[in-house]
């Protein structure tokens, strides 16, 4: 696996909640690549959380921090990066997300309700009707996901190790077609 990808970086893309955090670690211990969350180095060099950056800078200012953090990124080989959901809204960071393969992680609302009823570290959740705002934005976003090169459907089941195995797995066939 490690010889094929020769170093090309590989991007979880997906809604919140669909486990690309998660899952992009274990992929980077797997094949000996490092790992970088997106979201956690905005963090980091801001100094404050995701919920705080919302509140007090406003999405605008989030999202162009995304945009920064994942244009340094490219810049480097051998990288699991574990994007933001919305990330794929901006036009430029398509064309940071071309430099590798690109993994869209996705799951059925339900299972996403499911894993985020109770997490209050997504602003963009902290909606009254969390289902009526992840439908609608799904909606919007789906067009964009779908243009990853590898579409990873997971099941309510399937455990983290499972969908890291499976997208292991899947990377040699969609590296001979391209
Ligand atoms: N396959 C899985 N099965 C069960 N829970 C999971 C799975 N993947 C992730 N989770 C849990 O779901 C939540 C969201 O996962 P996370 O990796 O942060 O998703 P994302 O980065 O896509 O928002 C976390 O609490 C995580 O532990
Ligand atoms: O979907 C989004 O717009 C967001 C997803 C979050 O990351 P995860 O997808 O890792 O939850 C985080 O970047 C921020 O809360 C906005
Ligand atoms: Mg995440």
């Amino acid at each position: 696996m490690i010889d094929i990808l020769k170093g090309v970086n590989l991007y979880l893309i997906g809604m919140m909640g669909v486990g690309k955090t998660t899952v992009g670690k274990l992929i980077a211990a797997e094949i000996g690549y490092r790992f970088v969350d997106t979201d956690e180095v905005i963090v980091k060099a801001a100094g404050k959380s995701i919920n705080e950056i919302f509140t007090e800078n406003g999405e605008p200012e989030f999202r162009k921090l995304e945009g920064d953090v994942l244009a340094q990124v490219c810049a480097y080989t051998k990288l699991v990066v574990a994007t933001g959901g919305g990330v794929i809204m901006q036009q430029r960071n398509w064309s940071y997300l071309h430099h590798g393969l690109i993994i869209w992680l996705d799951a059925p609302i339900q299972i996403i309700l499911q894993r985020l009823a109770a997490d209050n570290t997504r602003p963009l959740l902290q909606d009254a009707d969390m289902e009526s705002k992840l439908r609608s934005l799904l909606e919007q976003r789906q067009p964009m996901y779908s243009q990853a090169d590898l579409h990873i459907t997971i099941s309510a089941t399937e455990t983290p190790e499972e969908i890291a195995t499976r997208i292991l797995a899947t990377i040699p066939s969609i590296l001979k077609q391209q």
